[in-house]
């Protein structure tokens, strides 16, 4: 469990983290999201107490990191990859980790075993590819076997199957019952990997919440029928408070009713249906939609509009 209290962060003139307050709870990946810069990294160089906050706590299952780092046994992290890099093997380089975090080396075997590099524990980490690195830096990460996971950009310039694995674990981890919190500046990157999801902007929290419920709540969220009798049952939809829309013939897209409703409702109708898919908002379109209709937030609009642009731009590069 992560606990951040009115977390602010400033470097000289420029606030990096402006108040932030959320908590990151075991048993579920959080997405941390949020356009370059937004303060990902900086928050998460707070909790595992590697930056000093200029102002706010943050606290790692209730113990702060403010002044003696997380030892690896509590919190593991992969802030990048790329550091791993080292003239020393894969296993002299953990082993290395290990005796210094008082860790026991037969660990190293086990999260060489874990990440899949024991073929290659004995070359050079330095040669390593970008996706071998990233396996390296997270065996690290697990080393001391900590309840508490923090990734930035894990899957930043991965391939496809390196992306897969990464999400696999994460959700294993979290399935473990650990706290896994994943920083990204890609929605769509989120929307495959969190169950629960903060987004930020300039520092400031904009959205916590569920994936889910920013997704299925959007009205962009609808039912696909696909009926013989689509006129038919399209009109007694609309009288019974359905939008629908006629996507091709005997295909309607409803919304304002749920997919469990409309089938027994067709059912009570003796009105045949072949198809009832309920489709969910992409996160990009139900986070601009958030945002236009976000009178609750009327105080950070600016902020949410500039985020929502920025993430939505960087998703369709
Ligand atoms: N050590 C530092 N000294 C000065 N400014 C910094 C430092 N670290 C971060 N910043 C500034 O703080 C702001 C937040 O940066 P941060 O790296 O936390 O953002 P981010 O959301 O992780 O973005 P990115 O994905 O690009 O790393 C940026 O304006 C950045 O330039």
């Amino acid at each position: 469990m992560i606990e951040a209290r009115e977390l602010v962060k400033k470097f000289g003139g420029t606030v990096a983290v402006d108040g932030l307050s959320f908590d990151v709870r075991p048993g579920v990946v959080t997405g941390f999201l949020g356009p370059n810069g937004a303060g990902k990294s900086t928050t998460m160089r707070m909790v595992l107490g590697l930056d000093r906050p200029t102002r706010g706590v943050v606290t790692v299952n209730g113990k702060s990191s403010v002044d003696l780092p997380a030892p690896p046994q509590e919190v593991g992290a992969v802030l990048d990859a790329k550091a791993v890099h080292s003239g020393r093997s894969a296993h002299a380089h953990l082993k290395w980790m290990a005796q210094a975090g008082g860790i026991p080396v037969r660990r190293v075997d086990e999260v060489l075993g874990q990440v899949g590099l024991t073929s290659v524990a004995g070359k050079r980490a330095g040669d390593f590819s970008l996706g071998m690195s990233q396996r390296l830096g997270i065996a690290g990460a697990l080393l001391g076997d900590p309840a508490t996971l923090l990734f930035d950009e894990p899957v930043n310039g991965l391939d496809p199957e390196g992306i897969q694995w990464i999400r696999t674990l994460m959700r294993d981890l979290a399935a473990q019952g650990r706290t896994v919190f994943v920083s990204s500046h890609l929605m769509n990157e989120m929307e495959e990997t969190a169950d629960h999801v903060l987004v930020i902007g300039r520092g400031r929290l904009i959205a916590d919440l569920p994936i889910t419920e920013l997704t299925s709540r959007s009205a962009h969220a609808h039912v696909r029928v696909h009926a013989p009798e689509a006129a038919r049952l399209g009109g007694l939809l609309t009288e019974h408070g359905g939008q629908v829309r006629r996507e091709a013939e005997g295909v309607l897209l409803v919304t304002g009713l749920d997919a469990a409703w409309i089938g027994d409702f067709a059912l009570a109708q003796r009105i045949a249906v072949h198809e009832l898919t309920t489709v969910r908002a992409s996160l990009e379109a139900a986070f601009l939609e958030l945002t236009a209709g976000a009178a609750q937030y009327s105080t950070q609009r600016e902020e949410i509009a500039e985020t929502a642009r920025a993430l939505a731009e960087e998703g369709s590069r």
